[in-house]
This record gives C-alpha cells, sequence and structure tokens, in this order.
C-alpha cells in the first residue's frame, strides 16, 4: 500500500498518429500462422519481451494466472505432434463429408516446424478461492489468459514472429506430456517462429472455409437484436445465420 497513491497518475493522451498506426497495423495483419515457420530460433531477448507483452495483459482480481511453459526440444514436440494428429483425425470426422478435403488441405505444421511451442496455462488457485472480480463468474481466470495470449500475439505480429494457436488436442492427455497438474488448465498451446510471409486476410477465408462477418450485422444497440437502422426482426433477435461450422 503507498502513501499516496496519486502520485502514481500520471498525464496521459491519445497516441500521435504514427504510434496509432502501428498499433491498428498490428491488430489488422496479426495473424494464425499454420505453415510459414523459418526454421532460424528465437532470440532469447526477444522472446523475453513477448512474454513481457503477454504477463502485462490484464487479469481479474490482477490475479495472474497465467503460466508459460517454453518447449523447444524435438522430443517433446514430437509428443505433442502424436497428440495433436490423433485429435486431429477425430476432428475431421466431425465435419460433414464435403467439408473434409477442405479441412485436411488446411496443413498444420506449427508444432513440428516452428522453433518455438508455449503451453500457456491457468491456474485457477493463484491468489486464493476468492478473488476480486471472479466472485459471481469462474471464467475470468481463464479469460485473463486470453488476454494474455492476444497480448503476446500482436507483440509477436509486431516483431515479425508467426504465431498459431493450436487447440486440438485432449487437454488430458496434453497435461500428460508436459507434466501439467490436473487443477491447472491450459488455454492455448502456440507455435511461434519467425516469418517472411503471412496471409493478408485469415487463412480460413483464402481457403474458402469461412467469411469474415459484416460487422454491423454484429451490433446491437441498447438490446440484444436491436440493429441501428432497423427495427428489431424475429430473424435479428436470433442473431446472424450460421455459416458453415
Ligand atoms: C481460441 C482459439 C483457438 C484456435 C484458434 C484461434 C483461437 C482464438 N485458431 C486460429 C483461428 O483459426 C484464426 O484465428 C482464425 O481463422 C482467423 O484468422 P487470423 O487469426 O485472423 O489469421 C486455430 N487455428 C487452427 O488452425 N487450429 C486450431 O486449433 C486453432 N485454435
Amino acid at each position: 500500500m503507498h502513501d499516496d497513491p496519486n502520485e502514481f497518475l500520471v498525464r496521459t493522451a491519445a497516441f500521435v498518429d504514427e504510434d496509432k498506426d502501428a498499433v491498428y497495423r498490428a491488430i489488422h495483419t496479426r495473424r494464425d500462422v499454420r505453415d510459414q515457420f523459418l526454421p532460424d530460433p528465437l532470440p532469447d531477448a526477444l522472446v523475453r519481451r513477448l512474454l513481457e507483452a503477454a504477463h502485462a495483459a490484464p487479469s481479474v482480481g490482477f490475479m495472474q494466472p497465467w503460466n508459460f511453459l517454453l518447449i523447444r526440444s524435438a522430443e517433446k514436440r514430437a509428443a505433442v505432434w502424436q497428440a495433436f494428429a490423433r485429435a486431429n483425425a477425430e476432428a475431421e470426422q466431425m465435419f460433414p463429408e464435403q467439408r473434409r478435403g477442405t479441412y485436411r488441405a488446411l496443413k498444420l505444421e506449427g508444432i513440428r516446424k516452428a522453433p518455438l511451442n508455449i503451453c500457456i496455462t491457468c491456474d485457477p488457485d493463484r491468489a486464493g478461492p476468492v478473488v476480486l472480480g471472479r466472485t459471481h463468474d469462474p471464467r475470468m481466470d481463464a479469460f485473463s489468459t486470453v488476454c494474455a495470449i492476444q497480448n503476446l500475439w500482436l507483440a509477436a505480429r509486431a516483431e515479425g514472429v508467426g504465431l498459431g494457436w493450436v487447440s486440438i488436442f485432449h487437454e488430458a492427455e496434453l497435461k500428460v506430456i508436459l507434466g501439467i497438474p490436473d487443477r491447472v488448465q491450459i488455454i492455448g498451446y502456440l507455435c511461434l517462429g519467425f516469418v517472411d510471409e503471412l496471409y493478408s486476410a485469415p487463412e480460413l477465408e483464402v481457403k474458402g472455409w469461412r467469411q469474415r462477418l459484416a460487422l454491423d450485422d454484429l451490433i446491437f444497440e441498447e438490446h440484444w437484436g436491436a440493429q441501428a437502422t432497423e427495427p428489431v426482426t424475429p430473424a435479428a433477435v436470433a442473431g446472424p445465420a450460421p455459416q458453415g461450422s
């Protein structure tokens, strides 16, 4: 506890245009990378900057529930790949037959190809049983960890590092491979490496899996389903029609 917390208030203002542009550029040109990783190792200082960015994320009750498990060894990555490959074969069967070819064509090579994998976990016990802001919604610690991942993803984009998020696993299998305790949740398994090319639009869009939705269809005013320029209709209340998966 500081005697005068007001001493920590500093003057603030909007960023200058160039800095704003950089932030929006990172946001809009960030991509999920599946295959284009270069083999060069990521320098330790760069990895540290990415983790500092992740660790600067907001978290419920400032509980900072995350851990960052760095995986570089070929053996460990091979074991993770096996777990992924098994789950991926199951996943393919869950889609209608006519989509399975496209699903297979979305080659996901990061686990073996990217020089660094990071498993980001959430420890629900990090700040004791009663956490400011989590009292009425236990999901908030996981949400906090996702904020850390997004920070890391944007920082990676700025550093010329591609990042791919892989979630096609049975969590229990991944926990055994990585020695993660039962009570700790896996939030994201990320593959990172330098890239010298990125898709200019989501790969899933480029490859015909799914298109970006129109933002205007997703904005409601005052009431769920009420769009700014239209009266509320039953269709609008139901939300946008699902596409594909
Ligand atoms: C929580 C979560 C989980 C996953 C993903 C993302 C997120 C947020 N994404 C990446 C996802 O497909 C991608 O973000 C979208 O297709 C949009 O593309 P861009 O990220 O804009 O390039 C992803 N991609 C993939 O090929 N396999 C996967 O298992 C996952 N899992």
